[in-house]
């Protein structure tokens, strides 16, 4: 997968070289590259934005110099390419989304700042034939998509095969199943007069995989009852709603 990031604040993706994703990346895992955004300004103050048509506070991000890193950075033509714009008016971004998108040749995002970018930039991609994806990491409002971008790259990215070192990982995590997961234990047996439950000690698999349900269950129960309700009918069996 390649993944090109457009910003006027490169370096607040410094982080997409570290770490696991780093390594992806020295691997030939993953393909990343960021661009500035005023390498497409032609002015002498490089502006980016400019005020809002019918009034209002704070500046909107310039069509023109969009227009034309987006036409360099996700040329015309028939490309396999997605263009992500995280902005707080988005769809919600899920590990569904993630999911979904780890599937992709090619991510572009798109990092607004000020009030975002002019819709037009947007309309155009699309008249292009891009697939445009306006989407929210939660219900608050950041200071640009930048932050957003680190977010979603690494959601995408760990479920690339090969980036995690165990597969199993990301099958089992949080919102695989639709449940949240639950609680997880390591040595010591016993911490501050704390000790691990017992059926975790004992090497029954069976029971094991039951009570990790069960803590699943009640978890998910206790803060997200919403995937409980958004689960499909046959998704409990007996022993889940005796939970
Ligand atoms: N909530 C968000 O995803 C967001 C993106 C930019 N500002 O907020």
């Amino acid at each position: 997968m390649r993944i090109d990031v457009v910003t006027i604040f490169p370096a607040y993706l410094d982080p997409l070289r570290e770490a696991l994703l780093g390594r992806a990346v020295e691997r030939g895992l993953l393909e990343i590259a960021v661009h500035d955004l005023r390498r497409w300004t032609h002015d002498v103050h490089q502006a980016v934005d400019d005020a809002p048509y019918g009034g209002g506070p704070g500046m909107v991000m310039r069509p023109q110099v969009w227009g034309e890193a987006l036409d360099e950075v996700l040329p015309a033509g028939p490309q396999p390419a997605r263009l992500v714009v995280p902005t707080p008016a988005g769809r919600p971004f899920t590990q569904t989304t993630a999911r979904a998108w780890a599937d992709e040749q090619r991510l572009v995002f798109a990092c607004g700042r000020y009030e975002g970018i002019d819709e037009r930039v947007l309309l155009d991609a699309r008249a292009r034939g891009i697939e445009v994806d306006e989407v929210s990491i939660g219900d608050y409002v950041l200071v640009g998509g930048e932050v957003a971008v680190l977010v979603m790259v690494e959601a995408v990215a760990r479920l690339l095969p090969g980036v995690l070192g165990n597969p199993r990982s990301a099958a089992e995590d949080s919102f695989s199943d639709g449940l949240l997961e639950g609680p997880s234990y390591t040595r010591p047996e016993t911490w501050r007069e704390l000790a691990v439950p017992d059926v975790l000690r004992g090497g029954n698999h069976a029971a094991i995989a039951r009570w990790r349900r069960d803590r699943a269950l009640e978890r998910t129960r206790d803060r997200r009852p919403d995937l409980l309700d958004a689960l499909p009918p046959d998704a409990l069996d007996a022993a889940d709603r005796a939970v």
